[in-house]
């Protein structure tokens, strides 16, 4: 099937939808009439979208944890504490990695061995494997609305199943599970595949069944210059808008300069709509996820609850409409259920406290939203330009020219050749643009906030400033100021 910015047809998507349901023993439980039905059986406290409207529609900020652990009923434990003891919003299930590869062999292993060991030898969740009657059990088990979240290249089985299991939402989108999370995937083949997750949903939206879709903000969440992954997020948005995607949540990765941080939450959102408007979409229900700081953690957990309680600050303080949480074991790997719950917690208190405040604008953050707006349109004008108009077209070219370029993506297919680094009061600059196509006013920008920092450190504006920027936040500093 040639790539293009269409909606696919009902004929287009039936035909591949068969291979996909061959992919594992349990897509033959999906019946996606008898989905419908199902979904239209719960209760609304169920419904992503709604929870999500509703918050935003309050001024509030929802609080979601990760989480996914191998067998059925200890993940069922786990998000239910997360629920009771944490004060959780919303609800995750983190699907494992093998899943997210594809390789449900070796999930059927791992659960075999979680369950001789009586604990969880996986990573996350291994939805495929537990197919929708398994995935079910969850649903009913749970009182929350329950989202997947993960970083799968080719997620078409992985949506079949958990969606037709009852799931109302689902992260990730043809970039932003791809180009960090993969080597040689191609960005054609993973557009491709994105399309047909965000068809699926519009095929249960236009059968009355609302699935929201969260496309995955922070990407290597390394040191992501705003407008990179604002132009990221909004060309996710447009790809499943064309799908027939209703309810989209669009993302940023904290990092680490407020002032910087609510622009670009206060940008992604106004821009996004302005696209919108502009391809023609109506109904778009847009709504923000904020992710507390995606970096290094600190090991202390003192420490790193003062990380959390600052990203849960930046988000209620940006009017996101919701907060990813992190944990204190963010350091050492997949946390504890208690720790997790401690995460949400600290994150809701600040939540609390800051409850119908939210950061009034200032010449500071109007510069700011200015200079994000305008780089995301350099790279959004340039990206439509090199497909002729077919934004899927030009996402494909946009990465072989280096004109989207994601900072420490793994990805053969991202060129790297784009540098970001801190400025002196932290925000994320452009330190080399490489073919990313700003304007000279805004590459001088960028330069000069660069020295701003160069002068008062007493070095040259290099990579070493990058360097430095990556290990700070795990040291203690925001900054990365010479030793
Ligand atoms: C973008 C994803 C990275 C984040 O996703 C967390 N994460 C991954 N897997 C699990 C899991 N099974 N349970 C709780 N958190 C998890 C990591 O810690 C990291 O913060």
């Amino acid at each position: 099937m040639k790539l293009k910015f269409k909606k696919w047809t009902e004929e287009e998507f039936f035909e591949m939808r068969e291979e996909v349901l061959k992919g594992w023993p349990t897509g033959a439980e999906v019946d996606l009439e008898e989905a419908v039905k199902y979904h239209k059986a719960l209760p609304e406290s169920k419904s992503f979208s709604k929870k999500l409207m509703d918050a935003k529609k309050r001024g509030i900020t929802l609080a979601q944890p990760r989480a996914g652990v191998a067998l059925i009923e200890q993940h069922i434990e786990l998000l239910n504490f997360l629920d009771k003891e944490g004060g959780a919003d919303l609800l995750p299930s983190t699907i494992d990695s093998y899943t997210r590869q594809n390789k449900y062999e070796n999930c059927e292993r791992g659960i075999e061995e979680s369950k001789k060991a009586g604990r969880s030898l996986l990573n996350g969740f291994p939805g495929v494997n537990h197919g929708v009657k398994g995935c079910r059990e969850v649903v009913e088990a749970t009182n929350l609305p329950l989202q997947l979240r993960h970083g799968t290249p080719d997620a078409r089985l992985l949506s079949e199943i958990m969606i037709a299991a009852g799931f109302t939402s689902n992260e990730g989108g043809g970039i932003s599970y791809n180009v960090p999370y993969a080597k040689n995937v191609s960005i054609e083949r993973t557009i491709r595949d994105w399309q047909y997750v965000d068809r699926l949903v519009g095929w249960y939206e236009e059968h009355g069944v609302s699935i929201n879709r969260e496309p995955f903000g922070p990407l290597t969440g390394t040191l992501v210059p705003p407008s990179m992954s604002n132009a990221v997020g909004i060309l996710e948005g447009l790809l499943a808008a064309e799908q027939g995607v209703k309810s989209i949540t669009l993302g940023y990765g904290q990092c680490g300069n407020l002032i910087q941080d609510i622009a670009a939450i206060r940008s992604l959102e106004e821009q996004a709509n302005e696209y919108f408007e502009k391809e023609g979409y109506k109904g778009i229900e847009l709504t923000t996820v904020f992710h507390q700081w995606m970096g290094g953690f600190p090991e202390d957990e003192a420490k790193a609850f003062g990380v959390i309680s600052n990203g849960a600050s930046a988000a209620a303080l940006a009017g996101a409409t919701k907060v990813i949480v992190k944990t204190p074991h963010e350091a050492i790997g997949v946390p504890t259920k208690e720790a997790n719950a401690a995460g949400i917690r600290a994150t809701k208190m600040v939540l609390n406290l800051l409850r119908g405040q939210q950061l009034s604008t200032s010449p500071e953050l109007e510069e700011d939203i200015r200079i994000i707006k305008a780089e995301t349109k350099c790279i959004l004008d340039k990206v439509y330009e090199l497909g002729n108009g077919d934004w899927a077209v030009g996402i494909v070219k946009a990465f072989e020219q280096g004109v989207l370029d994601v900072p420490f993506a793994p990805s053969i297919y991202n060129a790297g050749k784009m540098m970001p680094a801190r400025d002196n009061v932290g925000k994320v600059r452009y330190l080399s643009v490489g073919n990313v196509p700003f304007t000279q006013e805004l590459i001088d920008y960028n330069k000069a906030q660069l020295e701003e920092r160069g002068k008062y450190e007493g070095r040259p504006v290099n990579f070493q400033m990058t360097v430095d920027d990556i290990f700070a936040v795990g040291k203690g500093t925001l900054i990365g100021r010479p030793e």
